[in-house]
């Protein structure tokens, strides 16, 4: 599913903030990485959308090498993947069912396909009640929620999380990686980006640390033995 081969990202100041990184996740694997501010996780999921370029190395993803990609192929290739972020990202002036919606009008996917998936995705993730409502009407639970839904509406087999309960309280942070494992479940690989100590811990599952930008560990059934 993700292949790194010798993969390094240098910007053009300082040391490279991703250094030589050989790794490998399979398909249907739930995965945290764990490091420290500024230890490269960032820059790892961005070089996994291709929002950035390695310096050296090559990244494959699905079999294919994204450095092959053409300029007019990206978008296609991001929309392959379903991605969820710290901060929601959801637009403030759609509703539930229009912000999941939106993933599928933009791919142009016909009107009759979304009636069917978006309800659908939204009882995945426990919010089918909540289709009318606005961002600023939900918890900060619920507003993951719809972001995952939104994420999930394409069918990717791919789902990446950068600090998804950053945000969230304890109770909230553990449901929410809860739907994360149920999704995982059901065959998508998944990859989680954390500080979130309890929840590596409780969880038992593959642990990837990073520290300055070097993989320095890779354990299964991981605990967080990082320390901030
Ligand atoms: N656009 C940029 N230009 C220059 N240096 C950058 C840029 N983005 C990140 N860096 C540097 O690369 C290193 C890794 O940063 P990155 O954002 O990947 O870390 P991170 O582990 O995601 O941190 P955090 O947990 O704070 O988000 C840091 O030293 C950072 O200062």
């Amino acid at each position: 599913m993700i292949d790194l081969e010798n993969v390094s990202k240098s910007y053009s100041k300082g040391q490279p903030a991703v250094k030589h990184v050989n790794l490998h996740i399979g398909r249907g694997e739930f995965v945290f990485v764990v490091g420290n501010s500024g230890s490269g996780k960032s820059t790892l999921i961005k070089l996994l959308l291709k929002e950035l370029d390695p310096t050296e190395g090559i990244i494959r993803i699905n079999g294919k090498d994204i450095g092959t990609l053409k300029h007019r192929q990206i978008p296609k290739y991001r929309r392959e993947l379903g991605v969820v972020f710290q901060d929601f990202r959801l637009l403030k002036d759609r509703s539930v069912y229009e912000n999941v919606a939106f993933a599928q009008r933009v791919t142009e996917v016909p009107n009759r396909i979304i009636k069917e998936r978006v309800p659908e995705v939204l009882s995945m993730v426990g919010l089918a009640e909540k289709y009318k409502a606005y961002p600023h009407e939900l918890s900060g639970g619920e507003q993951q929620r719809v972001a995952i839904a939104r994420a999930l509406v394409n069918r990717p087999a791919l789902l990446l999380a950068d600090e998804p309960t950053g945000n969230l309280d304890p109770k909230t942070s553990f449901e929410i990686i809860g739907l994360l494992d149920k999704i995982n479940t059901y065959g998508t690989t998944v990859l989680v980006v954390t500080h979130n100590k309890d929840i590596v811990n409780a969880m038992k599952k593959r642990v990837i640390a990073i520290r300055q930008g070097i993989i320095v560990s890779d354990m299964q059934e991981g605990e967080y033995l990082y320390e901030d």
